[in-house]
């Protein structure tokens, strides 16, 4: 069961030469947390202002929950679509207290019943009458969500809502938001430009270009198996290998050798492809048989974030990031050989790149 359908939308605003959408076809099951990700100017705010009812699209079907909310001759304005939305700056009225802000437009008979509620979902206990400015940016954020849950909506939309927030409360946040849509058992669309964002909090990541989706699947198959070079390089570091794929499907012949992978496709033996492997899957190991120089080393805590400068078999030298374990002490200069892991070593075809 789908809460939100979009058929074939395209939209161009006026005065553009460029569509901003392009046929988009995207359903969201209910219940599940959806984040539209990718570079500014591709089209996820704009998807979101569709959905919402903020922006009518050119042509293409939008519904809500079974509903036709719009289409060529069907138009549900935005206050009866059943949607919440929190917005980036989180749009609190400044002169309202917690409560009310919460509260604000609730008409219905349980509305101090249903304020109680959201405000335990939200765990702001305690804070019913601070106003925006005495509170943290947190928790301006559950009140936010608190204000959006309020009226349970069906679908709620969240337009980059952790980019005001600095980076241990972002993480803290990503969490607690999760759980917070969950439990209210809504349907949630967010947009991000964050891959990191995307990748913590979401069922499954629509990764945009240019209007088009390029990738929708589950953080782990984006991330793991990328369908493009465009979501590989979006989605986290890689470094990408031209290639051919070997005799048995499992590994790809390439400038740097025979490269093990574990990505299950249907490419015949000798077609050409691109491969993006991975930082984090080239391992230090003095049997390794890729040998490099290591040219520049980060430490940022968690790991060494190193350039190798490695040779390929035709005598050239072509540069990759390697992820170090920290504990390793490394230097610039030092020779170091590596071994590829094959889990996250992707086949990208070779027209897709
Ligand atoms: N009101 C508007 N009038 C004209 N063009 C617009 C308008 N809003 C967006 N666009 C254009 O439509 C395209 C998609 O914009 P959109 O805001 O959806 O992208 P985005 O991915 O959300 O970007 P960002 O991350 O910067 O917000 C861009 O080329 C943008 O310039």
């Amino acid at each position: 069961m789908f809460d939100i359908e979009l058929k074939s939308v395209t939209k161009t605003y006026i005065g553009s030469d460029n569509p901003a959408l392009t046929n988009l076809c995207l359903s969201v099951e209910k219940g599940s947390i959806i984040t539209l990700l990718g570079p500014s100017g591709c089209g996820k705010s704009t998807t979101l202002r569709l959905i919402a009812g903020f922006e009518r699209a050119d042509s293409g079907v939008i519904s809500i929950a079974g509903k036709v909310v719009s289409s060529d001759n069907a138009w549900i304005p935005p206050e009866k679509r059943g949607v919440g939305m929190v917005f980036q700056d989180y749009a609190l009225f400044p002169h309202l207290d917690v409560y009310n802000n919460i509260g604000f437009n609730y008409k219905q008979s349980d509305r101090d019943k249903r304020i109680k509620e959201v405000i335990e979902l939200v765990n702001l206990n305690g804070f019913e009458k601070r106003f925006p400015h005495e509170l943290s940016g947190g928790q301006q954020q559950r009140v936010a969500l608190a204000r959006a849950l309020a009226r349970r909506p069906v679908v709620v939309l969240l337009d980059e809502p952790f980019s005001n927030l600095d980076a241990d409360l972002r993480t803290h946040m990503r969490v607690e938001v999760k759980r917070i849509i969950k439990e209210a058992g809504a349907t949630a669309v967010f947009v991000s430009h964050d891959q990191k964002d995307a990748l913590a909090i979401s069922d499954r990541i629509i990764v945009m270009k240019d209007g088009v989706i390029q990738q929708n699947g589950t953080p782990r198959e984006i991330y793991q198996f990328p369908a493009n070079t465009f979501v590989a390089k979006f989605v986290g570091q890689t470094n990408m290998l031209e290639g051919i794929i070997g005799p048995d499907a499992k590994s790809v012949v390439t400038e740097l050798g025979t490269i093990p992978c574990n990505h299950t496709h249907s490419l015949p033996p000798g077609e050409k492809v691109y491969i993006s492997v991975r930082p984090d899957s080239l391992e230090m190991d003095a049997n390794g048989d890729i040998e490099g120089v290591i040219t520049q080393a980060t430490y940022t805590g968690e790991s060494i974030d190193a350039l190798a400068q490695v040779k390929l078999q035709n005598n050239k030298t072509k540069d990759m990031l390697v992820h170090i374990h920290p504990e390793v002490c490394i230097r610039i200069g030092d020779k170091v050989n590596f071994k590829v892991l094959p889990n996250f070593v992707a086949v990208v075809k070779h027209e897709n790149y």
